[in-house]
């Protein structure tokens, strides 16, 4: 029996007030099951409101330096409170302990390097002076912010994603109307009394729970948004896209993220990468190992090596401090991936380990004799599932990494200097990883796909460069 008084109840964030509404859902805990909080669902008049005090907002001053301090204190009063953001996560996302604490240390590492930024804006001078009667003028450019703009982010990373997308927007001088995933937003909540505690002016910063599509369609009505920034699904990308007319829009979308082995590639190395990054979260993470290509000389070396290493795996309790893997978001997910094998194993794929679900815990597993139309390798899983195939020479690996209608990271393993060079030409991705495997990040690089994997960088410095607008400014002397 559930004791409904100890669950903490979450207003919604506006103007610098939690907003307390008639009706509220709940945030489960993703491996027990049980209430973890309630939130605030809003309606259109307070997304409207929040809104309106965001824009408000951009009329009172938040100088660089200014930005440069509240990040920074932020990022201060995060580190100091990891422990308790961490079990946060491993509650409301399943994230395994361990894990959860990483991630609170990669946010409070965005929220600086986003603070750092904020000291770096700066337009450039321009020759306007060089074209045929012109010769009297001088010009260069500033950058101004955007303007209010609102950031939609997933459940899978919902503390580093969140971070992404507030810290530069505010770095850059903006206003952010935040919409977290529905069945991740404590974090997020948690983020903003700790922004607000860091000095945060009003209207700066508003958060917004309850109905995802509901709610982000009314911020697509309001025309007083100038930008959204989303991290999602493509489905969802693509209808912000088509939503949000002539305005700004970032999407930071999916993956089915290939990583290759080549044959002269450090076996173990490679075999204890891709274990390490194909399972973290569960595999819900988009530049999750999914498909690996394997030279034919080597294939059954690795694929022995890459059983070995998932054999370690811990699944169980995200609390657990021995635990690697945890449950899914939902029974649903898990069910869905479990299809997913399924479906492969009996069109002639073999199951090498894992292949089993418990609840919303779906096992490490991988799958060999894998072709590249079979579900598991042409969509995204986004699950704790990699298909492991071969191949013979250069061109054919590019090629076959390339037939997908996404493109945010690859990974590939060679000490081969000629075919790495070839590689980072030819293979169609918005970053490739050489000697580590796909799902290789850190918070200040540029990051961001091609295709079906969205538009617009991300990192503080590459998003400060789509939440600013380039204004040019011409003296005529
Ligand atoms: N490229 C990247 O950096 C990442 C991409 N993803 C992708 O996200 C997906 C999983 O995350 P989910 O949270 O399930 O994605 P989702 O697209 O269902 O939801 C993402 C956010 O959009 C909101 N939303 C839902 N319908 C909406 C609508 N009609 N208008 C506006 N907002 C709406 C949700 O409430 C949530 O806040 C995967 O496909 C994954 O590849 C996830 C993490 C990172
Ligand atoms: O795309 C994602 O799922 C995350 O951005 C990857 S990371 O930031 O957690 O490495």
């Amino acid at each position: 029996m559930v004791n409904e008084v100890e669950v903490k109840t979450y207003g919604l964030y506006i103007n610098s007030e939690w907003v307390t509404t008639a009706e509220t859902m709940m945030v489960q805990n993703k491996y027990t099951q049980e209430p973890a909080a309630k939130v605030a669902v809003a309606t259109q008049a307070h997304v409207d409101q929040a809104v309106k005090f965001a824009k408000e907002a951009l009329n009172e001053p938040f100088a660089p330096y200014e930005r440069y301090k509240v990040l920074m204190k932020a990022a201060e009063l995060l580190l100091a409170r990891k422990e308790q953001f961490a079990q946060v996560l491993a509650a409301e996302v399943g994230k395994p302990i361990r894990e959860s604490r990483g991630e609170v240390e990669r946010a409070a590492q965005t929220l600086q390097v986003s603070a750092e930024e904020a000291k770096r804006i700066q337009g450039e001078g321009v020759p306007v002076e060089a074209a045929p009667g012109s010769e009297n003028r001088m010009a260069f450019t500033v950058k101004v912010p955007v303007g209010v703009i609102a950031a939609i982010t997933p459940f899978n990373v919902p503390m580093n994603l969140v971070c992404h997308k507030i810290g530069p927007a505010l770095a850059a001088g903006n206003s952010v109307v935040l919409k977290p995933a529905e069945v991740t937003p404590i974090c997020a909540l948690m983020l903003a009394e700790l922004l607000q505690e860091a000095g945060l002016p009003d209207g700066r910063l508003h958060v917004l729970t309850g109905d995802g599509a509901q709610i982000g369609d009314w911020l697509l009505q309001n025309e007083d948004v100038n930008m959204f920034t989303f991290t999602g699904s493509p489905r969802v990308g693509e209808l912000i896209r088509s939503k949000a007319g002539l305005r700004k829009v970032a999407l930071e979308l999916g993956n089915n993220s290939a990583t290759v082995v080549h044959q002269d590639a450090d076996l173990d190395k490679a075999a204890a990468l891709i274990s390490q990054k194909s399972f973290n979260n569960a595999g819900q993470v988009c530049i999750s190992v999914q498909r690996i290509y394997v030279h034919e000389h080597i294939y059954e070396s690795f694929l022995a090596k890459l059983i070995e290493n998932t054999k370690n795996i811990v699944v169980g309790n995200p609390v657990d401090e021995k635990t690697d893997v945890g449950p899914m978001i939902r029974l649903s997910e898990a069910e869905r991936v479990e299809a997913w094998v399924k479906e492969a194993v009996e069109q002639g794929a073999h199951l090498e380990i894992g292949g089993k679900r418990e609840g919303a815990i779906y096992y490490p597993t991988i799958l060999s004799n894998v072709v590249d139309d079979m579900k598991v390798c042409r969509q995204e899983v986004f699950g704790p599932v990699v298909a492991v195939a071969t191949y013979s020479s250069e061109d054919e690996v590019i090629a076959r990494v390339n037939d997908s209608d996404y493109g945010l990271q690859a990974g590939l393993f060679t000490n081969d200097l000629n075919f790495a060079m070839k590689a980072a030409r030819e293979i169609e991705v918005g970053g490739l990883i050489v000697n580590d495997a796909s799902a290789y990040r850190v918070d200040h690089m540029p990051y961001g796909g091609v295709k079906k994997s969205g538009t617009g960088k991300e990192g503080p410095k590459y998003a400060i460069e789509e939440m600013t607008e380039e204004r040019i400014i011409v003296f005529n002397l």
